[in-house]
């Protein structure tokens, strides 16, 4: 049988079969490397509950991570949406880790600034200025007032909607998919007790075509797991110059001759971006010296 993984409550997932039936598998043995949006063969135990055997390839594994272990947060999405908000203040630098886990996974990504009908959004939109140059697309709405200028974004993709707490994640899918409750309804009819909700990443369907995974609340977004090579070119306007410092293994920190501060100076590459760069880099350097 095949399924698809709709919920991942750390060792416990629900899988969808292709009848749309749901049914509570667990994983063989200590494995437990599975995320929302896998597509698995599983096995029948009893009626209701299975256990996962295989997953197939996936197309694309979205990862974070911190210094000890990494964490798969979504299976075969095409597109990350980063949930910001007018207010409270969101963090830049959690953006950045969010645009540099997409382009290392080869995932699209969409900024959603949510809470615009709130006066007060200059500064908001001003910091995302930055982002809009880049390349990224920027969207900015109300949740609360109307949530379909984002319709046309989730049309035919696979979408995992990331954002840091109180930014208006469960307004957007509540908005999204109106008929129910949805981020309290799943659980209850899924495992006994509801006391995982807030660490489940789910997946629902807009329609035939269309997913939205829905992630928990992320205040940290680690990423350790990538390779230095791997960082700098999830830097997109670095890539143009890679290749171009006077060391072949230039770290862009304070060597000289290099074509990425160089860039800096010449006002083609934004200081924030050298700036966020280097902490990452000083932080995965950290990681392998552990
Ligand atoms: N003014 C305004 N407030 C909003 C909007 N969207 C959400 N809010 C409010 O912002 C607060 C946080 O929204 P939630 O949807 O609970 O945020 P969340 O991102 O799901 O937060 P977590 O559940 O902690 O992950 C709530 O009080 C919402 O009513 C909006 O478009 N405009
Ligand atoms: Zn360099």
């Amino acid at each position: 049988m095949i399924g698809t993984v709709v919920a991942a409550y750390g060792k416990r997932f629900q899988v969808e079969l292709i009848d749309k039936k749901r049914i509570s598998c667990v994983t063989r043995g200590k494995k437990t490397d599975l995320a929302c949006g896998d597509v698995v063969t599983i096995k029948f135990t009893d009626k209701h509950e299975g256990v996962v055997e295989s997953t197939l390839p996936r197309k694309t594994l979205l990862y974070r991570s911190n210094a000890f272990k990494s964490k798969m947060l979504a299976a075969n999405v095409t597109q990350i949406i980063i949930v910001l908000a007018t207010q409270p203040s969101f963090y830049e630098a959690l953006l950045n880790r969010c645009l540099i886990a997409a382009e290392a996974a080869n995932i699209t990504a969409l900024i959603v600034l949510n809470k615009c009908d709130l006066a007060d959004n200059d500064d908001a939109k001003q910091k995302l200025k930055l982002y809009t140059d880049l390349g990224y697309r920027v969207l900015s709405l109300s949740a609360k007032e109307d949530i379909s200028t984002l319709r046309p974004y989730l049309q035919n993709e696979a979408s995992i909607l990331v954002g840091q707490s109180g930014m208006g994640k469960s307004t957007i899918i509540n908005a999204l998919l109106p008929n129910e409750d949805v981020r309290t309804r799943e659980v209850s009819h899924v495992l006994d007790s509801g006391k995982h909700t807030t660490t489940a990443a789910h997946l629902y369907h807009l329609d035939e075509h269309s997913q939205l995974i829905d992630s928990p609340g992320l205040q940290e977004f680690g990423l350790h797991h990538l390779s230095t090579d791997e960082l700098e070119h999830a830097f997109i306007e670095f890539r143009p110059y890679l290749g171009k410092c006077r060391f072949n293994n230039c770290k862009h920190l304070q060597e000289p001759d290099c074509a990425i501060t160089s860039a800096v100076d010449h006002h083609k590459i934004a200081p924030e971006r050298l700036a966020i760069y280097k902490m990452l880099r000083l932080e995965i350097q950290q990681q392998s010296s552990l």
